[in-house]
């Protein structure tokens, strides 16, 4: 037997503080010591953090990256345990995205990463370039003082593995191993049985499946030990890095760590057998002869041995059953820990969440209730740095402590509750308050009926016009112009309340400013600009309205928020109308589209990549049982109107957490021009001539395709005819 203890980490960094960076790192390597392991694997940049975005450009980032990397190999850190550190580096002219192979106070390979994330959230291009040369490994000249401090002069630079005297152990870079021809198939044929993969991946929901499938299917069926390794937390920007660093052997979850954590540090170890890996492909004659054959690749040798032999001291770690969280448990993990991260790191002293007792608003605030139980739980299980940002942020005194989650959020959140004359119904006001009495907020219950009418007196002595809501015989543009308003004046009394609440009582500091708006309200449009849904962070931004109810109806029971159930019940409404007795104003009839739709059509252009003629036709296949080709063209239209006409509101949409991959936030995922002609008469026209071709012989599209979500299997392929 060649046994063998590794330990991989998830690591809270903070983009460009190299001094929390750095302690977290020499944190995890004082554990992965501690508990005997020879191989420390650490995130993507982990010196840096993985988010600093332009500063990677800046000289400083990568020299300050270095020093670092001289204090950790000037300690005892690295004596006997091979570390893999990740950093950028400058070689020649070009900046590499690296992992740092450090054994014995001695940097022994460096690993550039060969491709690089380049999709949806990641520009890496844009800081990095990928490095080319495979089949050789290159001389790197140290920085000088880095050379002069560890007596050390060149090191092996590019792709390659390092050969002990009893395993060969190689690293893959995040991106590398989703990438079509990964370099893990070749490294194993060359006889590498230990993977060390240095992430910085981002939470979205139900995406871990994904990536526990690539480690899995690395080395189901070649056999090896892979090493996960992933940042956890927001390390400054829109972001939930979300842990999850783990062991794999032989396809085979032998370690798992957690996915939603407020640790700044979690180790994860494992203790393997490598001869298990070597039987396997023994055992595989497919890679037998492909081993034969391998192209060879080049390596470092180290003349030391990592693995023990057989000893009873030593147990093997077991194949665990994978721990997923359901949907809602994400949305309630993710952007808690989120929200905590930002709270203490932004040295704010709480939140302020405009309540209107409706879905949206609710979700926040008990994202907020769950993000104060989290805090309490943690301070309870020992974690003193939790407990000392808890007792900073909350500012108590006499060696108290928060130990109850309402206490807790009596002292960090307001929620306010801004009626006027349209949206005082009972119902609602009921709701904010019983929703901000089970969470154990500061609640507030303001009216702003007459901030209001001061608005629409100056209106009239201004122009000596007098506004009028439809019901009451005004025009449409009266209408609005009344709803927003209110929209804008509950917006602005949001930030007044934020930065002056706390000293009314006498607390330090301001508040953050909540925002509530949600992803369908983005993609339609459906939300006033520069309205409450501006606020400073957002924690549901990105979360669709159906996975938002399901949130609730969770929350409601897991939560023990139990007002929770009714307000998922009622109808999504914006209140900003008179209701009358023939007349009440709901979402769903105000947009001409539902939110099921919207959660289908928010699918099509962004996932799959659809214009408005190929969603036309992938629709008249989804609905085609129920809607005719010009029902759907009518849809259709309708959607890319609106979505038209409201991009410009994407351009100043609040931060929000990235939960979704259709996602239409439009600084930095999903980018498009924000001028459209809302007309699209070329794509439009087209559909017409479509439905014209259709509807004519009255073909209902029978026999939708694929089920499920639907939108994925026809629109994959878009462009093929009905
Ligand atoms: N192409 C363009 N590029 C840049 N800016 C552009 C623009 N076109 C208009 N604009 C600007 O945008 C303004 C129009 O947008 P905006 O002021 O938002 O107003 P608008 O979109 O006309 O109305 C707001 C809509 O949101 C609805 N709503 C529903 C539920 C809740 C809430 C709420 O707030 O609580 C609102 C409300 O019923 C209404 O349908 C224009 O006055 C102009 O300033
Ligand atoms: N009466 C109110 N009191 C406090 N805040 C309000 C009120 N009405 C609206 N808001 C704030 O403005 C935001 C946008 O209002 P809108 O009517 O669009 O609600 P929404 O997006 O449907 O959200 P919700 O489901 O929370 O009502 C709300 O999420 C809430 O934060
Ligand atoms: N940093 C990366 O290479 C990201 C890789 C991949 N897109 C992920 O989300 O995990």
């Amino acid at each position: 037997m060649r046994l063998l203890k590794v330990a991989t980490c998830n690591l809270n960094q903070w983009a460009m503080d190299f001094d929390c960076n750095l302690n977290n790192i020499k944190e995890s390597i004082t554990r992965a010591k501690g508990a005997g392991a020879v191989i420390r694997l650490g995130p993507e940049l982990e010196i840096t953090g993985y988010g600093c975005e332009d500063h990677f450009l800046e000289l400083d980032t990568v020299t300050h990256a270095w020093e670092c990397l001289k204090e950790i190999l000037l300690g005892d850190w690295t004596d006997g345990i091979l570390c893999s550190i990740g950093m950028p580096v400058i070689k020649g002219s070009e900046r590499y995205n690296c992992q740092v192979l450090c054994f014995n106070r001695k940097i022994i390979m460096i690993r550039p990463k060969m491709w690089l994330a380049n999709d949806g959230n990641y520009r890496e291009l844009r800081w990095f370039t990928t490095w080319k040369q495979k089949d050789h490994l290159v001389d790197f000249q140290l920085p000088p003082e880095i050379s002069e401090a560890l007596s050390q002069k060149s090191v092996p630079f590019g792709y390659g593995y390092i050969q002990f005297l009893d395993t060969a152990v190689a690293a893959e870079v995040c991106e590398e191993l989703f990438a079509p021809m990964p370099p893990h198939a070749e490294l194993a044929l060359n006889g590498v049985e230990v993977f060390m993969n240095a992430n910085g991946s981002h939470h979205q929901l139900r995406k871990l499946d994904l990536r526990l499938h690539a480690i899995i299917g690395a080395t189901h069926t070649r056999g090896g030990v892979y090493m996960y390794s992933n940042h956890q937390g927001c390390d400054g920007g829109r972001l939930y890095f979300d842990g999850c660093s783990c062991v794999v052997v032989n396809g085979e979850v032998v370690a798992q760590g957690s996915q939603f954590s407020l640790k700044d540090v979690e180790v994860v170890v494992a203790q393997v057998d490598l001869d298990a890996v070597s039987s396997l492909r023994g055992s595989i004659s497919s890679f037998q002869e492909q081993a034969s054959c391998k192209t060879r690749v080049s390596s470092v040798a180290v003349s030391s041995n990592l693995c023990q032999s057989f000893n009873l001291k030593f147990s093997l770690s077991s194949p665990l059953k994978i721990m997923y969280h359901s949907p809602e448990e994400e949305i309630a993990f993710g952007p808690g820990c989120w929200l905590w991260d930002y709270l203490r790191r932004s040295g704010a002293s709480g939140f302020l969440l405009p309540l209107s007792g409706g879905a949206d608003s609710s979700s926040v605030a008990a994202i907020v209730g769950c993000m104060c139980q989290l805090v309490v739980k943690e301070i309870a299980n020992g974690d003193e740095q939790v407990k000392a940002d808890a007792i900073r942020i909350g500012n108590y005194s006499d060696q108290q402590f928060p130990t109850d989650s309402k206490e807790f959020a009596k002292r960090i959140f307001y929620t306010v509750y801004m009626g006027s004359e349209n949206s005082s119904s009972e119902a609602t006001r009921m709701r904010a308050k019983t929703l901000a009495d089970e969470i154990g907020s500061w609640h507030l219950d303001v009216c702003i009926d007459s901030v209001v009418s001061a608005l629409l007196s100056l209106f009239q002595a201004l122009t000596g016009k007098r506004l009028r809501y439809k019901v009451d015989g005004g025009s449409n543009i009266e209408n609005l112009g009344l709803q927003n308003i209110q929209a804008r004046i509950r917006m602005v009394l949001a930030f007044m309340l934020a930065s002056l609440l706390p000293w009314v009582h006498n607390k330090p500091g301001f508040y953050l400013v909540l925002g509530s708006s949600n992803v369908d309200e983005g993609l339609c449009g459906y939300l006033t600009k520069y309205d409450c849904s501006s606020a400073d962070i957002n924690p549901v931004g990105s979360i669709s309205k159906q996975d938002l109810r399901m949130f609730l109806q969770w929350a409601a029971i897991n939560l023990g928020y139990s007002s929770l159930a009714d307000i998922e019940a009622a109808p999504p409404t914006a209140e900003l109308e008179p209701i009358r007795s023939n007349h009440s104003q709901l979402d769903e009839v105000d947009m001409g589209m539902t939110y099921e739709e919207l959660s289908v059509y928010g699918g099509l252009p962004k996932i799959f990549r659809c214009g408005p003629v190929s969603m036309f036709k992938n629709l008249c296949y989804r609905w085609g049982a129920t809607l005719t080709p010009s029902e759907v063209a009518v849809k259709v239209k309708h959607f890319f109107k609106y979505y038209s006409i409201n991009r410009h509101k994407m351009t100043v949409l609040t931060p929000s957490y990235h939960a979704e991959s259709y996602s239409p936030e439009d600084n930095r995922f999903d980018h498009r021009q924000f001028l459209y002609n809302s007309r699209w008469p070329y794509q439009f026209r087209k559909i017409d001539q479509l439905v014209k071709e259709f509807d004519g012989d009255k073909v209902a599209f029978k026999g939708s395709v694929g089920g499920g979500n639907g939108m994925g299997v026809v629109a994959a392929s878009s462009g093929g005819d009905p």
